[in-house]
């Protein structure tokens, strides 16, 4: 697929995926949208990537959600190539994606922008980044992975960010636990690396079962499934589950005694 809404680069196991729409102040429409959802589609298929970085173009945004601009001139955020609009698909490729994902928060996370930072696993914010949920007042609202929120600050504040549409400082979010660090703007992306550096060297399938049994609590059936097939491609290549193919193809009974532990 072309991208023209993101960027997506993968160096030293790390992919960096980042929001290409500074004039809109990296607004999300159903082509970017679409063009995510296959980014993290590559870096999770990709064994060589171990992490993701996932940040807006500039300084000045991180996201400030949907497109609203393309929202009044066309009636709808624009539909992706395939014709649907896929900001729920998104948020649980983000949530699924067996590998950290570090939002680098560069400027106002407002709106969809708030929550696709909520979603990520961990999150590093400039000085200067703007927090908040916009929805109640420009006519829009997230009863999904919007409430998410609660998990993260609790749900006085969850509640107060999307009832009252204010905005608050990094600062401010960093003590209700909304991010993780606040660093100055010029150093984000290397403060982000640094992060990505050190978990990319850990073990992938520590971090892919962690990842899949944190999910478990949020992502119902869905995350079940996925924490099921983590433990199913690990079984796959046991010498118990080959001699359950291999004796099926050589047509005789399979003989698991020599695996019968624990
Ligand atoms: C972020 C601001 C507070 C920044 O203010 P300021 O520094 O003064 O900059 P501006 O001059 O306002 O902006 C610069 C430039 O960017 C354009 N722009 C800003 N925001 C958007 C936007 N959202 N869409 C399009 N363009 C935008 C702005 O017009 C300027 O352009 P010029 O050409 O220079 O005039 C402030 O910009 C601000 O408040 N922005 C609006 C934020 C907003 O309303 N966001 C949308 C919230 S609703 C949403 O995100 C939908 C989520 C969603 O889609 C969804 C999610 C989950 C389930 C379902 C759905 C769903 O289907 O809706």
């Amino acid at each position: 697929m072309d991208y023209t809404d993101i960027r997506y680069e993968v160096a030293d196991r790390i992919a960096t995926i980042t929001i290409d729409r500074e004039k809109r102040l990296n607004a999300f429409r159903g082509r970017t949208v679409e063009e995510l959802l296959h980014a993290f589609r590559a870096a999770w298929a990709d064994d060589d990537v171990g992490a993701v970085i996932f940040t807006g173009a500039g300084n000045k945004a991180f996201c400030v959600g949907g497109d609203q601009k393309e929202f009044v001139e066309t009636g709808s955020y624009g539909l992706s190539q395939n014709g649907r609009w896929e900001i729920e698909d998104l948020h649980v490729a983000i949530r699924s994606i067996p590998k950290p994902v570090i939002a680098a928060v560069n400027g106002f996370a407002i709106g969809g922008g708030n929550v696709l930072a909520a979603v990520c696993d961990v999150a590093i914010a400039a000085e200067h980044a703007r927090f908040g949920q916009v929805g109640p007042r420009v006519g829009s609202f997230d009863a999904g992975w919007g409430t998410h929120l609660t998990r993260l600050i609790g749900e006085r504040r969850a509640r107060e960010m999307w009832f009252f549409c204010r905005q608050y400082t990094a600062t401010e979010v960093e003590r209700w636990g909304l991010v993780n660090k606040v660093v100055p703007g010029d150093s984000l992306m290397a403060e982000a690396t640094a992060w990505a550096r050190e978990t990319v060297a850990l073990s992938p399938t520590a971090l892919k079962f962690l990842k899949c049994a944190f999910n478990l609590e949020t992502g119902g059936l869905g995350a079940q499934a996925l924490f099921a097939d983590a433990g199913l491609q690990l079984y796959l290549e046991s010498p118990e589950c080959q001699e359950g193919r291999v004796a099926f193809a050589e047509k005789r009974a399979p003989d698991f005694a020599a695996r019968r532990k624990g």
